[in-house]
């Protein structure tokens, strides 16, 4: 693959080279930089969506290679983005190598456990997991991990562990002094080797408790290190070293505490090991297979949106080379004098214009038919009824119109079922320039809301921004919806905006409405467009689910920190919850976040991410204990190999992946814990994470611990549910709990329209949500039911289920702004199910500004039907602000 520091030496290289100066000299070198095959290339890329990564990195690379220093800022762009694909596409070769060798592996441990099934295996494995003698301290081949790893995965094996540790609590509880092979059977139990003892949090707290049980004080737990350390005389120094107790942070106050936590602990694992064997039937190997296959096929599908892309740009370049930027530039379709713009057919360009761009005219690839006019009238154009495409009426000229034909020549047939993607390549007109492009009302994909929009350009830093670009935003009834292009578009940069709309029918046209220069008045960009519809395969492929992989992330990572927060929640012991000390949810806010963070550095690298906690205090020395029971928890439930070894160090670096405070046009939102009254109270509270999108949420994950489970499912009802959404995409909820596996079930908001009948939800505390307004409100509607009180965004779920008509925040202190991810996740859910989510003055919330909703107060969040009613009501009451 070829690395960041090869790219920069090549271009360094190539810099000191003037390049070839004849005809046939730059013919020569150009084929030469596209490698062997150069001069098929055409059905090279034809191939495109087939194209064996490993020949699309080489030629990338060669490419680059060839890649001379004199090129436009355009160009190197252009360059850098094919280097990063190229990267990229390496990258995700090697995941989905990874992937398959785990798939191999998985079939392993199943066939292993089988063999294991039986009992003199169990037997064997039993031995060599608490037997001394025969395991060396630092003998990795008889590490009590993978012992325990086999025994996990039979039932008979876990049915000895369960009475194994039923065991071990037996004499948990009736013992005071723990010898040096009490100690060793707890630490193998456990999973981990003597060697262990002193590294990990988790085992120093066991052996600070069974010191705190001990009358000997500890004692015993030096003869086991003594005994350790014999037995380790093979390792080297270092790790004999790391053998002996060190005074940890956190010991207990008495001996009843001391026991009622490692009395717990012992629970825990008896109630995992027994969730395991009810499990069992299920074939939780075979399912982590399928989850394994699944995600090899997603990498395998963006492998090749990446490998469509890299092609796409190499094509770029080449044509860049060929005819040159500027002269692509100057051959731009231009707007017509201002006094009779006039419409050309591509098709019907000469020469210049067909040499500059021969692969718009290929397979798939449907030629705009008019194009952009200068107008000097109004900037913003309004549809005006539908017309015949073909021959563009003059009002939409003066405007700057770029018809696009809905039967193409040569091109996909647009009918029923068919999923239309169009693209149209822009070049923008000047810095700051914020073009709106309203699409034609009439067309059923806009009614129907499905419009998304990307910008994609070329330099890696935009195409984040790119990404970003706004949906389609629906300006109101009686006009086309336009689509607002996120940030300010850079002189000259060439940009691709797409469009993806589903249904049967597609926009005919698009039209440029740009204008209004800083003091100079309205004036009409110069756009070059250009358009192509996908054919039906791709294109349905492309349309397939939108965010798909953003939202399988999130609802994974927010699954993972749930699982989190519950360990710490079980492990709180009363007496402290007494104390009012916070740090239980400290511990659980902060350990949250960075599996939360880790989990988005891990799918989406270049993300920013805004979350609520930074790890400045936790960095702090008298905050150490409190670090370290993070990183024991996030270890403990991280799952997967890698987090074992994490360190405090990694957390941190983790957690403070969240430290973004502006706006970005694409951003990740997290709430590690939202409602933390409501996780000390034992009552509601939720993990929440979105994603937005040029100031929209597109994809919103919300676990929910505590909230009941309805009809979600699940066989046995219980607590745990996870909601979901992805914008245009509609509802969801299933069991928190992995256990359970069931298909994910599409939530709707209550349908009833009689106040009477309905509830609203509100916060607990009243610090957070004024209840005295919230009843004013519900009285005038007529709302009789008194109200729902919850913590957290768990409010935003009951809604978009049903089982809750309104949720009512309103506020309480003039000056508090509503924070993002208390709200983003919740919001998109109940939208999604059907509802309305506004602020109390009807403002649609704006998650453009950065940490906080400046732009809104308070929220109302609604089934949609009384949303009108409601607002009213609170304007009637005066209740709201700045309205
Ligand atoms: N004065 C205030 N008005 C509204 N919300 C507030 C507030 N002070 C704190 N909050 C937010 O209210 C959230 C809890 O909402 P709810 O009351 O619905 O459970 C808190 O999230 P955290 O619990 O994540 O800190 C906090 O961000
Ligand atoms: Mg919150």
């Amino acid at each position: 693959m070829t690395t960041e520091a090869q790219i920069l030496a090549n271009r360094r290289n190539a810099s000191l080279s003037t390049g070839p100066k004849t005809r046939r000299g730059k013919a020569r070198s150009r084929r030469e930089g596209y490698g062997p095959g150069a001069r098929s290339q055409g059905a090279a890329i034809t191939e495109a969506g087939r194209a064996d990564p490993r020949w699309i990195e080489e030629r990338a690379a060669g490419f680059l290679r060839a890649a001379y220093s004199g090129a436009s800022e355009e160009e190197k762009a252009m360059r850098k983005r094919a280097a990063e694909l190229a990267r990229k596409i390496g990258e995700a070769e090697r995941a989905v190598a990874a992937y398959l060798e785990r798939a191999g592996r998985i079939v392993e441990d199943r066939r292993r456990a089988a063999e294991a099934g039986g009992p003199g295996r169990v037997l064997e494995l039993s031995r060599r997991l608490m037997a001394w003698e025969q395991s060396a301290a630092a003998d990795s081949s008889d590490g009590a991990g993978r012992i325990l790893g086999e025994l996990e995965g039979s039932r008979a094996g876990r049915a000895w562990l369960i009475r194994t540790w039923r065991w071990i609590r037996e004499w948990l509880g009736r013992k005071g002094r723990f010898g040096v092979m009490d100690r060793y059977r707890l630490v193998r139990a456990l999973g981990h080797d003597p060697i262990h003892v002193a590294r990990l949090p988790r085992v120093r707290e066991v052996f600070a408790a069974l010191n705190a049980l001990d009358p000997r004080g500890g004692l015993d737990g030096e003869a086991f290190f003594a005994r350790a350390r014999e037995l380790a005389a093979g390792c080297d120094p270092m790790a004999r070293d790391s053998l002996a107790w060190r005074e940890a942070a956190g010991t207990f106050a008495s001996a009843e505490e001391a026991r009622a936590f490692l009395l717990n602990l012992v629970d825990e694992r008896v109630r995992r090991l027994e969730a395991l064997q009810a499990a069992s039937d299920a074939e939780p190997a075979g399912r982590e297979a399928l989850a394994v296959m699944a995600a090899v096929e997603g990498l395998r599908r963006e492998v090749e949106a990446m490998g469509r892309e890299l092609l796409r740009v190499v094509e770029d370049l080449q044509r860049m080379r060929k005819g040159g930027p500027r002269a692509v530039e100057g051959d731009a379709i231009r707007p017509a004098a201002a006094s009779g713009p006039e419409v050309r057919s591509r098709q019907g360009e000469g020469g210049t214009a067909k040499r500059l761009r021969p692969a718009w005219r290929g397979r798939g690839r449907t030629p705009c038919r008019g194009h952009g006019g200068r107008g000097g009238g109004a900037a913003t154009p309004r549809s005006s009824g539908a017309s015949p495409p073909a021959a563009v009426p003059e009002p939409w000229r003066s405007r700057g119109v770029a018809a696009i034909p809905p039967r193409p020549p040569g091109g996909a047939r647009i009918g029923a079922g068919f999923v239309p993607s169009l693209e149209c390549r822009v070049t923008a007109p000047r810095t700051g320039a914020a073009p709106v492009w309203p699409v034609e009302k009439g067309s059923k994909a806009f009614r129907g809301g499905d419009l998304g929009v990307g910008i994609r350009s070329g330099s890696r830093d935009e195409r984040t921004q790119a990404r970003a670009a706004t949906g389609g935003r629906i300006d109101g009834p009686g006009e086309g919806p336009r689509v607002h292009p996120a940030g300010p578009t850079r002189r000259g940069r060439r940009g691709r905006l797409r469009l993806r709309l589903t249904g049967a029918a597609i926009p005919t046209r698009l039209v440029n409405a740009s204008g209004g220069g800083k003091g100079r008045g309205p004036s009409l960009p110069r756009w070059r467009l250009a358009t192509r519809r996908a054919g039906p395969v791709e294109s349905r492929r492309a349309m397939s689910q939108p965010f798909e992989l953003e939202q399988a992330a999130a609802v994974a990572a927010v699954r993972r920190a749930a699982r989190l927060c519950q360990a710490v929640r079980r492990g709180i012991r009363p007496e402290v919850l007494d104390k009012k000390d916070k740090s239980p949810v400290t511990v659980a806010d902060f350990g949250s976040q960075a599996l939360v963070c880790r989990a988005l550095l891990e799918s989406f690298p270049e993300d920013p991410v805004i979350a609520e906690e930074d790890s400045a205090e936790l960095r702090q020395a008298s905050n150490a204990a409190v670090l370290g029971q993070v990183v024991a928890h996030v270890r403990g439930v991280g799952g997967g190999e890698s987090l074992v070894d994490a360190t405090a160090e990694d957390v941190c670096g983790w957690i403070d992946r969240g430290g973004t405070a502006e706006y970005r046009d694409r951003f990740w939102t997290i709430d590690p814990i939202d409602g933390t009254k409501g996780f000390l109270r034992n009552e509601q509270y939720a993990v929440a994470l979105a994603l937005v999108v040029g100031g929209r949420v597109v994809v919103g994950a919300l676990a929910c611990p505590n909230l009941a489970v309805r009809g979600e499912g699940g066989p046995t009802g219980g607590v745990g549910v996870v909601f979901t959404a992805v914008r245009g995409g509609g509802a969801f909820a299933f069991p928190l709990d992995e256990a359970i596996a069931m298909e994910p079930v599409p939530i709707r908001v209550n349908a009833a329209d009689d106040p009477a009948a309905m509830r609203f939800c509100e916060s607990v505390e009243s610090g957070h949500s004024a209840h005295g307004d919230a009843a004013a409100i519900a009285a005038k509607l007529g709302i009789a039911a008194p109200p729902i009180r919850m913590d957290s965004q768990a409010k935003y779920g009951v809604v978009a289920r049903g089982e809750a008509d309104v949720y009512l925040r309103m506020p309480t202190r003039a000056d508090y702004r509503e924070k993002i991810w208390d709200h983003a996740a919740g919001a998109l859910v109940i939208e999604e199910a059907g509802g309305v989510v506004t602020d109390v003055a009807g403002r649609p919330l704006e998650f453009r500004h950065g940490r906080e909703l400046s732009a809104n107060r308070g929220v109302v969040a609604t089934n949609g039907r009384i949303h009108d009613r409601v607002i009213r009501a609170i304007a009637d009451l005066g209740l709201a602000p700045g309205a």
